[in-house]
């Protein structure tokens, strides 16, 4: 779709991701998306991120909010719960400051796309008079589930398995969010994700970060309750369909990246031969859990590229990079889609968090999951179970993943039979991946369907 000829525009999104890597990515994305369609759209981060970064966001505007903690972020807080508590309070009129310095720019805002953690974003939406649109950054199952909870229809706690609920496969307890049966682990976490369904009927349009093929039974159930449309996979448009220009990476890092040694070390290794170890942007080890690691990529006999953050590094056992530097590499940060999209990659050792999962499915690469929270229980159910395109590890006595067990997982993958059916299983979903988001796909007729609402409502029609 084209823009209008007579407007420069066809409306002004004001973006609000959650400010965590994990969330800004995919609102990033799909905010690039609806500029290529003829949309204006600005990314609101937090004063502390925009401070703290070097955004590089092509097409989509940046623009700053106050969550309250504009010095240290995040880490500044006491608690979860104080973070989000100040965040509603300071974001809602921050946010409303921002409408209101775009009143008399010559692009007013015109709806404020949030994501689903800060559902008081919609309440100042409503009370501007702005369109709302809820985004849901994780997997529609998740989502499901989650809104199962909040309306009473899966009481907690859960007192019999399997659990069945219309779309899921039967889920054993392992396999739900781990708030559920990890107790007293970040109450307000769990609170937030229940929040999510608060007022999400008040809003004018629902998009989930998935694509419908991917999820398509649990999207029809959630499509039954509350229309949704799934926008996915957001990645860059270079790896998806090419029709979004210059669109090659995410285009706000939290963590220092440095792309070039990682892809020379990968351009050196053979064709699927490498295990790539990266655990997203939330998740910590103990200093045991991290010599398992170390100690089952070491056993594998692979190559392998480790990341392992800053803050995780003194976790590393001793000597174990100089040691082992013909076979591993170990960085604090990955350029994780150039990571994926290598040749040399032959499995993806994950948490199983949502984006990474996704994207692991785009390129078509087979995972190892550790799920350590939250939804990626649930997820690494569905890479397992549902799409058969991996492994999940199994958790010992100790409550920890030993080096044997990660070594067996990685060697069915990446050397095994039934790792060959999971690559062929992994490249199938790449194809459907692709196919949502090119011309006339699930995704990118629900995104052309929004545009073009919000075009006929900014031209009055
Ligand atoms: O070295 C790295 C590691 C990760 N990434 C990127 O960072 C993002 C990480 O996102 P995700 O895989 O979802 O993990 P988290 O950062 O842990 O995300 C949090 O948020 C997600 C969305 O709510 C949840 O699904 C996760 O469970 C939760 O931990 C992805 O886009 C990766 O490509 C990099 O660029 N380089």
């Amino acid at each position: 779709m084209e823009v209008t000829k007579n407007k420069k525009y066809g409306g002004h999104i004001l973006a609000l991701p959650y400010p965590s890597q994990g969330h800004i990515n995919p609102m990033l994305q799909f905010c690039k998306r609806l500029v290529s369609k003829g949309l204006k759209t600005t990314l609101a981060i937090t004063n502390f991120i925009s401070n703290s970064t070097h955004p590089n966001p092509g097409i989509v505007g940046i623009d700053t909010v106050s969550d309250g903690f504009d010095k240290g972020g995040y880490a500044d807080a006491d608690s979860v719960a104080a973070y989000l508590e100040r965040f509603e309070q300071i974001g809602s009129k921050s946010l409303a400051d921002l409408i209101k310095k775009y009143e008399k720019s010559e692009f007013p805002i015109t709806c404020i796309m949030y994501d689903a953690f800060v559902p008081w974003a919609l309440d100042v939406a409503k009370k501007h008079g702005l369109i709302g649109a809820c985004f849901f950054t994780q997997a529609c199952a998740v989502n499901c589930i989650y809104y199962y909870v909040h309306h009473g229809k899966l009481t907690l706690p859960i007192s019999s398995t399997p659990v069945k609920i219309s779309g899921l496969p039967e889920l054993e307890l392992r396999d739900m969010p781990s708030f559920f049966y990890v107790h007293g682990t970040y109450p307000a976490y769990f609170e937030m994700v229940l929040n999510q369904f608060i007022n999400v009927d008040k809003a004018d349009y629902v998009f989930v970060n998935s694509f419908y093929k991917l999820e398509a039974e649990v999207a029809d159930t959630m499509s039954k309750i509350s229309p949704l449309s799934t926008i996915g996979p957001t990645l860059p448009s270079f790896y998806m369909d090419n029709r979004v220009e210059n669109d090659t990476e995410y285009g706000l890092n939290l963590f220092h990246v440095d792309s070039s040694t990682c892809i020379n070390w990968l351009n050196t290794k053979p064709e699927g031969s490498v295990v790539y170890a990266a655990f997203g942007s939330m998740s910590t080890f103990d200093d045991k859990q991290m010599e398992e690691i170390a100690e089952g990529l070491k056993a594998t006999n692979s190559y392998f590229l480790w990341v392992v953050k800053t803050s995780q590094e003194s976790k590393i056992p001793k000597k174990f990079i100089e040691e082992n530097s013909e076979k591993g590499l170990v960085i604090n940060w990955s350029p994780q889609l150039q990571v994926l999209s290598n040749k040399a990659i032959g499995c993806f050792f994950s948490h199983g968090g949502w984006n990474s999962t996704v994207e692991a499915l785009v390129f078509g690469v087979p995972m190892v999951v550790m799920p350590q929270w939250t939804d990626q229980t649930t997820n690494a159910k569905f890479v397992q179970d549902v799409w058969s395109v991996g492994v999940r590890v199994k958790v010992n006595e100790n409550g920890i993943v030993g080096r044997e067990e990660i070594e067996e997982c990685v060697r069915i993958v990446l050397q095994g039979e039934e790792g060959k059916e999971m690559k062929k299983n992994a490249l199938k979903w790449k194809d459907l991946a692709k196919e949502a988001v090119q011309e006339g796909g699930t995704s990118d007729k629900n995104v052309e369907e929004f545009v073009s609402k919000c075009i006929r409502k900014f031209d009055g029609q």
